[in-house]
């Protein structure tokens, strides 16, 4: 028996669909300063304007994708965990950022298992994002010390470019591709413009250019839009897809600022308006459905498609338990070196 223990890492949902769960988990998620990255006075007059309403909106959307045992997200990450742990000689536990189960909660049933004394941190986004593994990174060490635990940490980066990765999303959004299709719209989930400049070690090369994801740079190590084209572009060429046959553009937009654009919302128009009638729409930002797969693309993108001219808006699901993701996860497991 090894002395590693697993913690799989995702955002997180509201407790339920109820008003009051969900701006409980909007407040929580959006005082992070990794999210809303205001100075606290100014991020707390923000977020209580967005909690006017926003809850009683986003309630409605969670409860129209809601599943008899929960949170579509974390239903799937449970199942996840569930087969990871039939196929490891190792306890895997499961962590959400923010909600439950937390990932204070994850580290300390780790820490309880007899031998454990590393941790293999397993943030479940294939792109990097300060607002979505740092702040869980950081979160982790905060418990750690807080509750000086004798565990040490090593932590599963950004994993855009493993063909592991790469190799089973293809494998799982292949039977999709079976059928005629028109287009393929790779659509991500968005960040402000000045999340992407911050996270810009070099400061001078993201969002300089318009071209400045296809040029190489030390910045592409942490530039969430260029790992996105860099999922975009391997899965395109290992589908065969020529050029015109697809493209990419950011979802779920917050606020007034300035997102990576294009937006999905303006793409959805704009390819109902060029004659695309069958539509085929992956979320490669995420590993597990949820909110903004199943609402935002499944229902409200797809309604605004077809109101735009289109016929069929097909959502191919994420890799949830796909038996080649779950089995590259327990090979990452199995192999990913000790942090020195
Ligand atoms: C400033 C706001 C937000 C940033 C920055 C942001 C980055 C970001 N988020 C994900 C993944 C997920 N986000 C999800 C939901 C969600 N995201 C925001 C806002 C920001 N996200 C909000 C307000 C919500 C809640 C839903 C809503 O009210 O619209 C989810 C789904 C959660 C679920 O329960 O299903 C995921 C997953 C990434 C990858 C990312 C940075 C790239
Ligand atoms: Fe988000
Ligand atoms: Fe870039």
């Amino acid at each position: 028996m090894s002395d590693r223990g697993v913690l799989l890492v995702n955002l997180g949902s509201p407790a339920s669909t109820e008003v009051a769960d969900v701006r409980r988990y909007l407040n929580q998620f959006l005082m992070d300063p990794l999210v809303v990255d205001l100075p606290w006075p100014l991020r707390r007059l923000l977020v209580s304007m967005i909690l006017l309403r926003r809850p009683k909106a986003s309630a409605e959307a969670y409860a129209s994708i809601w599943w008899d045992e929960g949170s579509p997200l974390v239903v799937i990450s449970r199942r996840v965990q569930q087969a990871l742990q039939a196929q490891l000689d190792m306890p895997v536990e499961l962590a959400m950022r923010y909600g439950q189960p937390s990932i204070e909660q994850g580290l300390l049933k780790l820490a309880q298992q007899p031998g454990v004394r590393e941790v293999l941190f397993m943030p479940q986004y294939p792109q990097h994002a300060d607002s979505t593994i740092t702040t869980s990174v950081r979160e982790a060490q905060r418990v750690i010390a807080k509750h000086q635990l004798p565990l040490t940490l090593t932590v599963v980066p950004a994993f855009y470019d493993r063909s592991d990765y790469l190799e089973a999303l293809v494998a799982s959004a292949k039977p999709y591709f079976e059928q005629p299709f028109d287009h393929v719209l790779l659509s991500y989930h968005g960040l402000p413009e000045r999340h992407l400049k911050k996270a810009d070690p070099t400061g001078s090369h993201c969002l300089a250019s318009p071209d400045c994801c296809e040029r190489p740079s030390p910045a592409h190590a942490t530039c969430y839009r260029a790992q996105c084209t860099a999922v975009s572009k391997q899965f395109a060429q290992r589908l065969g897809l020529a050029p015109e046959q697809w493209s990419q553009a950011f979802q779920s937009r917050l606020g007034r600022d300035k997102w990576i654009e294009p937006y999905t919302e303006t793409r959805i128009d704009e390819l109902a308006a060029q004659g695309v009638k069958r539509l085929l729409v992956l979320c490669p930002a995420f590993v597990a459905d949820c909110i903004e797969t199943l609402e935002e693309i499944g229902d409200r993108a797809r309604e605004q498609f077809i109101e735009a001219g289109g016929q069929e808006l097909v959502l191919v699901p994420c890799l949830n338990d796909h038996p080649q993701w779950v089995a590259t996860l327990a090979q990452w497991c199995r192999t990913t070196p000790r942090a020195a």
